[in-house]
């Protein structure tokens, strides 16, 4: 991830506190409060801010409200945020049903497969045949996708998905595909999560064990 990403996901996860934090009838909130919250330092959070003409002070704070809607533009919040699914099985279902989309403002307008069998146009989320998709993006002007199909369909899709209006896909195949300039991909390959997770904790184990030897 590249430092403009970093902060980007700082802002957003920033917001994601706050928003949290006015439910339970906070109206300041100061750096060290965000620090403390995603873990990370307050002149980073500062700095973060600063760097976006967010105001407030070291002392006095920032006003939640204020600096929640700053972001919500800042962040394109203040827009609906469209995205479709493409591959709709067991995962590209469960993405469907998920209901902590709707709560962050994220709505899931359409879904897409190549086998008849699974395609639905009259459901809710309706389901349509991927030869569509092309036409439905533009109609549309969907900029996002998340992409939950097998991993030889995976490249060809996003071949696909970059000759229409997306800029980004979230992509869940265990393949390691590549963003550019005007295309963002962040690939989410749980294997390669769960594996990292052990070599981590291997790693600490064998650290600690060295240490304690001498
Ligand atoms: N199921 C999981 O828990 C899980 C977890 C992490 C990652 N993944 C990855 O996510 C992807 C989907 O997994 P799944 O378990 O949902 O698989 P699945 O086989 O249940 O579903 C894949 C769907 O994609 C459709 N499809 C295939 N080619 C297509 C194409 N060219 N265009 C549109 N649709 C197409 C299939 O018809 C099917 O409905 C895989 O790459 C898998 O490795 C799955």
């Amino acid at each position: 991830m590249n430092s403009n990403q970093e902060v980007i996901r700082r802002l957003s996860r920033y917001r994601n506190v706050m928003r949290k934090m006015k439910a339970l009838g906070l109206v300041k909130v100061f750096s060290d409060n965000l620090a403390d919250a995603i873990g990370v330092s307050p002149s980073l959070v500062r700095k973060d801010f600063s760097m976006f003409n967010l105001t407030g002070n070291k002392r006095g704070g920032y006003r939640i409200d204020e600096l929640v809607t700053k972001l919500n533009v800042l962040l394109g919040k203040d827009r609906k945020q469209k995205i479709i699914i493409v591959g709709c099985g067991k995962l590209g279902q469960a993405l469907m049903n998920h209901n902590g989309f709707p709560r962050v403002g994220i709505r899931v307008v359409a879904a897409f497969d190549s086998d008849p069998e699974v395609l639905d146009p009259e459901a809710p989320i309706p389901i349509l045949h991927v030869k569509t998709i092309r036409d439905f993006i533009e109609e549309n002007q969907i900029r996002v996708a998340a992409l939950t199909v097998p991993e030889p369909a995976a490249q060809g899709m996003i071949d696909t998905l970059k000759k229409t209006c997306v800029k980004g896909v979230i992509n869940f195949a265990p393949v390691s595909l590549k963003s550019s300039d005007d295309f963002l991909v962040h690939n989410m390959n749980i294997e390669q999560e769960i594996e990292n997770l052990f070599y981590n904790i291997h790693f600490a184990e064998t650290s600690l064990a060295k240490t304690g030897e001498k």
